[in-house]
């Protein structure tokens, strides 16, 4: 590379990036708001790289410049039609959030890009991370390889506490996935991403029950429930796991009605009461009868068993029909399928031979402390002895 194309890029964490231009596409964007200080300026934005597309927009690697000659990033930027007449669920949401297991969003802006025929776009720049759960899952199946367990009770823990914090300010997230969970495999630390589907669920009002992805869709969603609570969420959490043991999503319906079979052939078929109480209007197939012999219980034995007892214990209690009966995120973190990262500090990343410090799992704010309550933080806090 010439030194032509060369330019050196600082970066928020003080370090000096070097990059190639040339890939750059560049642009100014008049008000670029800090989600830190809340104040807006002008300022030049360096896209790098495209790293990663879906359904409402692109998300593209890139820095920021006021000045051009301090630049802050790389940010993941994600850019979606900016909805000009009611604000955006996404964004309002990612303002408000703040924890270690949710992506941060750190500036925001509007703009309207030269080959976009006048439409306004929303730009939403995060934190990045350099992978997603889901390609961390494919790097260990396409080599016939198991994500150790001591990475999957990380990764499920930090799911959960983010869960925790979500839950309690009423937000679901409503489409958990692995390609919607961000990880760093060389530090172990992982990250809830893509507000899109997001929502501030409020008692006894309804809310559309088509949502979230179909393997990771909850069975209440499936029968048509629009009075559904957050534990839609946790289903989706015990579906991530599931996928981390076995390396592909545990229940994979060919159609949205087929879903519920597979889920029947894993948990057995679904009460009537519990279809009732979901949607007295459901008329799609029951899956009454049961679709194998013997109980439910050997079945997660036969699937999962290689998670140990605890890992199939956690698994069951969250995996469940009714939603009210799935454990709560901060009873998943106290679950003693967790006391190994209470106990031992090390793990080893993807690819090395030395032991690593797990990331910050017990940093808890004050404001988490009282969400998990006196009674449950002494099972969730690591022991001195
Ligand atoms: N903060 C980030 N750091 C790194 N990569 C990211 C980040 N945010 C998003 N990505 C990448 O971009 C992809 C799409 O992002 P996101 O899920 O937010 O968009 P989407 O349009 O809602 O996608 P989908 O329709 O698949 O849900 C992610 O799967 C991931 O690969």
């Amino acid at each position: 590379m010439s030194q032509q194309q060369q330019q050196n890029i600082t970066t928020n964490n003080a370090t000096t990036t070097t990059v190639n231009s040339k890939s750059f596409d560049e642009y100014i964007a008049k008000d670029v708001t800090s989600n830190r200080t809340h104040e807006s300026r002008q300022m030049i934005i360096k896209e790098y790289k495209k790293i990663g597309h879906g359904a409402f927009g692109t998300v593209v690697q890139a820095y920021l410049t006021p000045d051009n000659s301090s630049w802050y990033g790389p940010f993941a930027i994600k850019k979606v039609p900016a909805q000009t007449e009611y604000k955006s669920r996404e964004l309002d949401i990612l303002r408000i959030t703040d924890h270690p297991n949710i992506v941060r969003l750190e500036y925001y802006y509007t703009h309207t890009p030269p080959d976009a025929r006048n439409t306004l776009f929303l730009y939403l720049a995060m934190e990045c991370l350099p992978e997603t759960l889901q390609l961390e899952i494919h790097r260990y199946t396409s080599n016939s390889l198991q994500l150790p367990l001591k990475h999957i009770k990380l990764y499920t823990y930090q799911i959960a506490r983010g869960m925790l914090y979500l839950h309690s300010l009423g937000i679901c997230h409503r489409d958990i996935k692995p390609s919607n969970i961000l990880v760093d495999p060389q530090n172990g630390i992982l990250k809830i991403c893509d507000f899109g589907s997001a929502k501030k669920l409020e008692p006894h009002q309804p809310s559309i029950s088509y949502i979230c992805s179909r393997f990771y869709r909850a069975p209440e969603l499936i029968i048509g429930c629009t009075q559904y609570t957050t534990q839609i969420d946790i289903w989706g959490l015990g579906c991530v796991m599931g996928e981390m043991l076995i390396g592909h999503a545990i229940f994979q319906g060919e159609e949205p009605l087929l879903q519920l079979r597979e889920i029947a052939k894993l948990l057995g078929p679904p009460d009537k009461k519990f279809i009732f109480f979901s949607n007295p209007a459901y008329d799609g197939p029951l899956y009454s009868k049961p679709l194998f012999t013997g109980k439910s219980n050997s079945k997660f034995e036969k699937y999962f068993g290689h998670a140990g007892v605890d890992g199939v214990d956690l698994l069951m209690k969250v995996l469940r029909y009714e939603p009210e009966r799935r454990l709560s995120p901060r009873r998943i973190m106290a679950h003693p399928f967790f006391d190994e990262l209470r106990q031992e500090l090390y793990f080893f990343p993807r690819g090395n031979s030395q032991p690593k410090h797990l990331p910050e799992l017990f940093n808890f704010s004050h404001y988490e402390l009282q969400v998990i309550g006196p009674e449950l933080i002494n099972s969730i806090l690591p022991h001195n002895d």
